[in-house]
């Protein structure tokens, strides 16, 4: 596990820049401590953003982009971004749960039928591979898939 505070300073224009790019998380499962007085996490649901509300003190577990590889798609790595606040600075902490880089993770065979064919590659050190392509446009489990 590793966990990273995020900062995001009040910003005069908050409709010219994100805080945090849209992205979905590399790792397996993320808990996530939002800031407990400003809001700012929204979640990709239908083509629409949706606000996260201010929930004080409440954890957020999300789903990561290697939970959705080793449910074969079964549970989806949501799109999210952070956008800023014009009066306030905001903060967050985000401790990403991944496995170790040596292990290999492919989806659970149990998963996998005529019905239901394999969707990921089998792959060691997947966070070597979201953040290759994690400035660019093609989202890094797309990398993955078969
Ligand atoms: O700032 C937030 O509430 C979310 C942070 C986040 O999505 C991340 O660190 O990956
Ligand atoms: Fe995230």
């Amino acid at each position: 596990m590793f966990a990273r505070f995020n900062y995001y300073p009040r910003c005069p224009r908050p409709e010219l820049v994100y805080g945090l790019k849209p992205h979905s998380d590399g790792a397996a499962i993320t808990i996530v401590l939002p800031d407990k007085e400003v809001e700012g996490l929204q979640f990709l649901r239908d083509g629409r953003w949706v606000k996260i509300p201010v929930l004080p003190h409440a954890l957020l577990i999300n789903v990561g982009d290697q939970v959705e590889m080793m449910t074969n798609g079964m549970f989806k790595s949501p799109m999210h971004s952070a956008i800023l606040s014009r009066e306030h600075d905001r903060i967050s902490l985000a401790m990403f749960c991944t496995p170790d880089a040596e292990t290999e993770i492919e989806p659970a065979s149990e998963l996998i039928d005529e019905s239901r064919p394999r969707l990921y590659k089998k792959v060691k050190n997947y966070a070597r591979i979201y953040f290759h392509y994690y400035l660019g446009e093609k989202r890094p489990i797309d990398a993955v898939k078969l």
